[in-house]
């Protein structure tokens, strides 16, 4: 198989963070109203600041972009501390000129998840489909939160969290034991539904991913290997052993 995924190694955190930023600002200035596809954890901090930078700057606008999360823990509500909701405002949509109604994350904390999944999709497909999707990776190869074992044709789903998973994202919580055992995440086919895709890995913990990835094999046992199938990705990425 030939993948026409696209590999920018980079010597550190901040300059993965502007790499990143810089195809997110030629995708909002080329479609002022894209619709992004957005991720939380470490990875992306670094670049959401950047992009606040260029906004406070003048040099880009969110005022008529639509966004949606990849995934958000269930069970929590939206101003928890923990929350994807939370994490979102406070590292971008705070500080930038987003309007609150075009800021969609999965919601966790309703009766009928099941509807809620299928919903979620919906609104995306409403909304025109994802322009571009920002991806981080688990170091098991996870995306979102879909799990080794995902099957690719998953659409937005309900997942059971893996130890690994849970005590990687225990840094979040005041207690390890508060991490939920459930979330609520884009499938791997509602992520390759976008036109554009950019994951972004820094440092010596995500090696062994980024190296799984670039071996070429798609499996899923190794979620982030149906990336090589998509047409248009980036991935951005360095870090020492
Ligand atoms: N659900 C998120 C993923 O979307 C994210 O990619 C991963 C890696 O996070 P980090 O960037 O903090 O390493 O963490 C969580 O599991």
């Amino acid at each position: 198989m030939t993948s026409t995924m696209k590999w920018i190694e980079v010597n550190s955190y901040d300059e993965m963070s502007a790499v990143a930023a810089n195809i997110f600002t030629e995708q909002l200035k080329a479609k002022p109203a894209s619709i992004l596809g957005l991720a939380t954890g470490g990875s992306p901090v670094g670049m959401y600041k950047e992009l606040v930078k260029r906004q406070q700057a003048g040099d880009i606008t969110f005022k008529n972009v639509k966004t949606f999360n990849l995934d958000e823990y269930v069970g929590l509500d939206q101003s928890s501390p923990a929350s994807y909701w939370t994490f979102m405002h406070e590292n971008l949509f705070n500080h930038v000129d987003m309007k609150e109604e075009n800021i969609q994350l999965p919601n966790g904390k309703v009766d009928d998840l099941a509807a809620e999944c299928v919903a979620y999709d919906d609104r995306i497909a409403e909304a025109g489909g994802i322009d571009l999707q920002l991806l981080g990776i688990g170091v098991n190869g996870h995306i979102g939160f879909n799990e080794p074992g995902t099957s690719f044709t998953s659409l937005t789903n309900i997942v059971e969290l893996t130890e690994s998973t849970r005590t990687e994202n225990a840094i979040y919580f005041d207690d390890p034991a508060d991490v939920p055992t459930q979330a609520i995440t884009m499938g791997i086919q509602s992520i390759m539904n976008a036109k554009a895709i950019v994951l972004i890995a820094f440092g010596e913990k995500k090696l062994e991913a980024i190296e799984k990835l670039k071996s070429g094999v798609v499996t899923e046992d190794f979620p982030a290997s149906q990336l090589l199938n998509h047409p248009n990705v980036t991935i951005i990425y360095g870090g020492t052993k």
